[in-house]
């Protein structure tokens, strides 16, 4: 297949570069060809739903990926590697994607391609190709063939399938399942699964097929009416020793195809409800490897899957992944929601994964960073595991935010309907993002990133506000606000103001430091120049003063309600500059206020039940953590109570969980089948008090 002359961002070919290894993982997309079927002579072909666009001034292949018809009000856009188009076929995706990783592999590197997208989006004609076209794992075998055989190397290779998170070996049928074993080397051994020695191109096309139809064969055996989906995998081993095949091989590189991802909820004419939450759950599951991999996390969920407990030791350490996410070219809600979901493992702290792009809501688009709810508060050096240390902040309202969880914040996520805020509730945050609005974009979102304000958190702290008196509430607003337009008028000083957000790593360090330079001279100018406005330390201190007056004016009493405690200086004394210091305003975690009654029996209020209905003072901020918790816990009656879960679910809700209990809302929503609109609503009635029947 000729590579075409330019791509869709108007590049020549040879202007592309192979993409650097310094990712552990990368995401890129293809957009699957029309098929025959799909475009019938005479038939007007329907309005393209995938844009594909680069970011502004990214001299990297990143592309911004929009998914959505044109004429809908609310569309997703996703930045990821790369995406391929139509006229990008499998031998453009493996000059660029695989082939300079080959003879790393032969050096003791794995490698692991994973195709993922909706059903029929084209993973299989990637991964495995046709006669005429031929599939990634196909063109790697011929470079590893070479390479092989200039260096004296051995190849071989497996093939398994995983149905319902049981293991199949391909290339020799038999009737028990591969199982995961590691040897005292801590190495993955995959007992049961064959291996063979390959050494010409058409011994691996023999083989290849072999499995395609074995694949037939074994989804026979356990068949319903339909053939079950599966995930598909092929493993071509590097060794230099002939009888260590698999054992003990150099290097790895794996093809997997996952089981088409399709929304659990939706009535499917080839899946079961079953079904479609357990491959959903693996597919979870192995993008949260892919993303704590990623991350640079302590811990990788391997356990959570069969699929990674399998390719263990070929994800972590020095290895690359490569989730190529296939896109159906003509609108499928799966598609969007696979690309979501792959977005996410690859996004790096400087990196916002998803826009939406919603005509109605356009105004206040503030861009959202979006990761796992469980993984939130552990991702080094984001802005939340930021605001987790106690580090001095002068900004009361945004200080409390810190001590806020990452299920709260999903929780005040769901809770937040911009269409439906209070006209009268004086809300602090939306300040700021008046505020920011109306400065030029690039100060705003200067201002956005380095106060390390999300919109979500903009949310949650209005919604702390909601308990707040409003005397204490109206003042620290009018505070907020003579911050924000101090903010306007010098917004590249919020950066000094703010010593706890410069480690946020959303400006590299060599713009960082060149950034505090000219700070720095912004501040001795200000300090020189004494008729015009004062220096920043004189502000902190006028704003101190005020946030001392409101203390002082403020009944005890309220701060005992509120989220909020501001600990300041107890003598009125001191000197004004010693007044201000990065003590005397931190906010610290919250105290519970909930007296709990010695003579109470603890225990009599320990069922998960109750413990839910228990959780009216703290539950804006541990809701979500409640509900999960809820259904880790508890028993079939109490689920069933729930809207929206009879006894099906309230089964499968407990099986899952045995296996690996819930951790975000999100899997609620893939492996339960609750559609997100349920799962507000449960949690929204709950606060209302009409949750139950
Ligand atoms: N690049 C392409 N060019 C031409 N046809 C393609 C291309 N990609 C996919 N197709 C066709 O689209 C259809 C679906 O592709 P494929 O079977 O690869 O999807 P899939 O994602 O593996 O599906 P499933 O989830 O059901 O396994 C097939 O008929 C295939 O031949």
């Amino acid at each position: 297949m000729a590579a075409p002359t330019t791509d869709h961002i108007g590049r020549s070919a040879a202007a592309r570069t192979v993409p650097s290894l310094s990712g552990k993982v990368r995401v890129v997309a293809k957009i699957r060809n029309s098929t025959d079927s799909e475009v019938l002579p005479g038939k007007k072909a329907p309005a393209p739903w995938i844009s594909v666009n680069k970011p502004n001034g990214d001299a990297s292949d990143r592309v911004k990926v929009t998914l959505g018809e044109q004429s809908a009000s609310s569309r997703e856009c996703y930045e990821i590697g790369y995406c391929y188009q139509e006229n990008e076929g499998n031998e453009e995706m493996f000059r660029r994607e695989v082939q300079f990783l080959l003879p790393e592999v032969f050096n003791g590197r794995s490698v692991t391609v994973v195709a993922c997208g909706a059903r029929g989006s084209g993973k299989t004609h990637v991964i495995q190709g046709t006669e005429g076209d031929l599939g990634l794992a196909a063109l790697s075998m011929a470079e590893i063939l070479r390479i092989s055989e200039e260096s004296n190397k051995f190849v071989a290779v497996s093939c398994y399938e995983i149905l319902q998170e049981h293991a199949y070996d391909l290339l020799e049928p038999k009737s028990q399942e591969v199982s995961v074993l590691k040897d005292g080397q801590g190495r993955v051994q995959l007992k049961g699964l064959s291996c063979v020695q390959v050494k010409s191109l058409y011994e691996f096309h023999k083989l290849y097929r072999r499995q395609s139809r074995t694949v037939r064969k074994a989804n026979q055996k356990i068949t319903h009416s339909f053939p079950p989906r599966s995930t598909k995998g092929l493993i071509l081993y590097i060794s230099s020793q002939a009888d260590k095949l698999a054992s003990a091989p150099v290097g790895k590189i794996n093809f997997v195809e996952l089981a088409g991802y399709e929304d659990a909820k939706r009535k499917s004419d080839v899946g079961n409800f079953g079904e479609n939450a357990q491959i959903n759950k693996s597919i979870h599951a192995f993008i949260k490897v892919a993303y704590s991999l990623h991350a640079n996390e302590i811990h990788v969920p391997y356990r959570e899957s069969k699929l990674s407990r399998m390719l263990e030791d070929s994800l972590g350490g020095k290895s690359s992944i490569l989730i190529l996410t296939c896109l159906n070219p003509f609108s499928c809600q799966d598609s969007m929601n696979m690309l979501k979901l792959a977005s996410r493992c690859s996004q790096s702290n400087t990196i916002t994964t998803k826009i939406v792009v919603d005509s109605a809501r356009k105004t206040d688009s503030t861009a959202r960073s979006k990761v796992f709810a469980s993984h939130r508060s552990r991702l080094p050096g984001s802005a939340s595991s930021m605001r987790k240390q106690p580090t001095p902040s002068h900004f009361p309202i945004h200080g409390k935010k810190s001590s806020g969880n990452a299920s709260a914040l999903k929780a005040r996520e769901l809770f937040a309907d911009k269409g439906h805020e209070k006209p009268n509730k004086v809300n602090a945050s939306a300040t700021v993002s008046r505020t920011e609005s109306s400065l030029p974009e690039e100060a705003s979102s200067f201002i956005g990133l380095n106060t390390g304000i999300s919109a979500q958190e903009e949310e949650a702290s209005s919604l702390e506000l909601e308990n707040t008196p409003a005397s204490l509430e109206n003042a620290l607003a009018s505070l907020e606000v003579r911050v924000s337009m101090e903010l306007t008028e010098e917004n590249k000083h919020v950066d000094m103001i703010t010593p706890a957000t410069t480690a946020l790593p959303v400006v590299d360090e060599g713009t960082r430091d060149s950034e505090c330079q000219s700070l720095d001279k912004e501040n001795d100018i200000s300090l020189a120049n004494k008729n015009e406005s004062p220096p920043i330390s004189l502000r902190l201190q006028e704003i101190s003063n005020n946030l001392k007056q409101l203390y002082n004016s403020t009944p005890k009493q309220l701060y005992t309600s509120t989220p909020l405690r501001t600990v300041m200086p107890s003598s009125n004394d001191l000197p004004l500059q010693d007044q201000f210091t990065t003590a005397s305003v931190e906010p610290l975690t919250p105290e519970c206020n909930v007296k709990v009654n010695k003579n109470l029996d603890i225990a009599s209020f320990c069922s998960p039940w109750e413990k839910l209905n228990r959780s009216n003072c703290g539950v804006k901020n541990s809701l979500v953590q409640e509900y999960l918790n809820f259904f880790n816990t508890a028993n079939k009656e109490d689920l069933k109570k729930l809207k929206g879960i009879g006894e099906k679910r309230a089964t499968y809700i407990m099986e899952f969980r045995d296996e690996s209990p819930f951790m975000d809302l999100d899997e609620l929503k893939d492996v339960v089948g609750l559609s997100a609109k349920q799962i507000k609503d449960m949690v929204s009635k709950d606060v209302l008090g009409g949750l139950f029947h």
